[in-house]
């Protein structure tokens, strides 16, 4: 193999793009690499390239296709375009997708939707402290209605406690930057400049044990078993000792790549493919995670701080109460959980648009930790969204 490695000469940062279906994500993840491509630091990624299914190109060891890399003068950038709306719950709501900031775009000539709500919502909830927002179709909108949808946007960031009137706000279109027009590429270098300079340089955890949450799991004929996602602590490289908790895995590393480029060690924030030695492609599925011998043991049950949407947000028109069983997303897996909110005799309920405390009873063990973040999913929508508090012993 003469790939060329991967050097590490600035600081990397995991941005994605949120935001109301048909707002322009993909369009403006497209233009941001066509200008960046112009100016010599990344390559374009054509908006059909962006758009297609992952299992469509598997080729070499390829990270999740909604990822694209690139650089600009002071950072190293992986973004992730989210597809739809079940997606972006999947892969950022479960901190899948380790987000150090995010660029909301929002459509000029629509204004705040509900999908525009509940991303800002749930970004929030996991801890996505610094978003920029794209006010994208400025080519086609009216520049006072657009006026009036910067405004609707700044009281929706701080009514979710973000700093609302001081969030960079950047007029740009991406399709008219993708066609060329030097004012609208103008403006994506602008949003770009934003992103830099408001979204800071995560401190990242890289002397904790290694733990990565899988997220895609891929066979490269000859190759083996290789399973991708972000870095979410400690580093790795090609020759550590890994096991898979809860599985019989327990192996070496025997390559360590990011974005098709060998690198020498990958550590918290990257996003990486790991080729793992000798194991079967069902032993390890998206929801494992890959760490650390010894460092990581699963567990079912955890007391948990919760917010039950409410029903404009998306949520549950009726209280939630004891026994109540939706799934649970924690990092990459999905799991079904019974919910105990309190005595039963005291029939105690959590109302939508409730914070409440609960204790959780997992249907299957997953690594868990005070602090860690997760989704409540029921019929394919979002319905709460929390934080472990206390990690309990399992019942026998
Ligand atoms: N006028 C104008 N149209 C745009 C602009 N950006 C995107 N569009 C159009 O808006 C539509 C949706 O664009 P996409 O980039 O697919 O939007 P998306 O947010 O990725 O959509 P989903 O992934 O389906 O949620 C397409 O028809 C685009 O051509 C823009 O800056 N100006
Ligand atoms: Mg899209």
């Amino acid at each position: 193999m003469s790939k060329q490695t991967y050097v590490r000469t600035k600081p990397h940062l995991n941005i994605g793009t949120m935001g109301h279906v048909d707002h322009g994500k993909t369009t403006l993840t497209a233009a941001i690499t066509k200008v960046l491509s112009e100016r010599g630091t990344g390559g374009y990624v054509p908006f059909e390239r962006i758009d297609r299914a992952p299992e469509e190109a598997a080729r070499g060891i390829t990270i999740n296709l909604a990822h694209v890399e690139y650089e600009t003068d002071t950072r190293h950038y992986a973004h992730v375009d989210m597809p739809g709306h079940a997606d972006f719950i999947k892969n950022m709501m479960t901190g899948a997708a380790q987000l150090d900031g995010a660029i909301l775009v929002v459509s000029a000539l629509d204004g705040v939707m509900p999908q525009t709500a509940e991303h800002v919502l749930l970004a929030r909830q996991v801890g996505v402290d610094h978003i920029v927002v794209a006010l994208n179709k400025a080519d086609a909108g009216d520049p006072e209605l657009t006026d009036l949808v910067e405004l609707e946007v700044r009281e929706l960031l701080t009514a979710h406690g973000y700093p609302g009137d001081t969030t960079p706000v950047v007029r740009v279109s991406g399709l008219r930057a993708l066609a060329g027009d030097p004012r609208w590429t103008g403006a994506i270098e602008a949003l770009l400049d934003a992103v830099d300079i408001y979204v800071p340089t995560p401190v990242r955890s890289t002397d904790a044990p290694f733990l990565l949450p899988v997220e895609n799991v891929l066979t490269i004929t000859g190759r083996g078993t290789v399973v991708t996602g972000a870095i979410e602590r400690g580093t790795v490289r090609t020759g550590d000792r890994i096991e898979v908790p809860g599985t019989e895995v327990a192996t070496v590393v025997t390559g360590v790549e990011t974005f098709g480029k060998p690198m020498e060690v990958a550590e918290a924030g990257d996003n990486v493919a790991l080729l793992l030695r000798g194991v079967a492609r069902d032993a390890v599925r998206r929801g494992h995670v890959v760490a650390a011998p010894g460092s990581v043991v699963p567990r079912r049950r955890f007391t948990a701080r919760v917010y039950v949407l409410s029903a404009a947000e998306g949520g549950r028109r009726t209280p939630v109460s004891t026994g109540y069983r939706p799934q649970f997303h924690l990092r990459t897996a999905d799991v079904v959980g019974a919910v105990d909110i309190g005595d039963a005799a005291d029939a105690v309920v959590a109302r939508p648009g409730d914070t409440v405390t609960m204790t959780v009873e997992l249907g299957r063990a997953v690594p868990l930790e005070p602090g860690l973040g997760f989704a409540i999913r029921e019929g394919g929508r979002t319905v709460g969204a929390g934080t472990v508090v206390t990690v309990l012993p399992d019942q026998p």
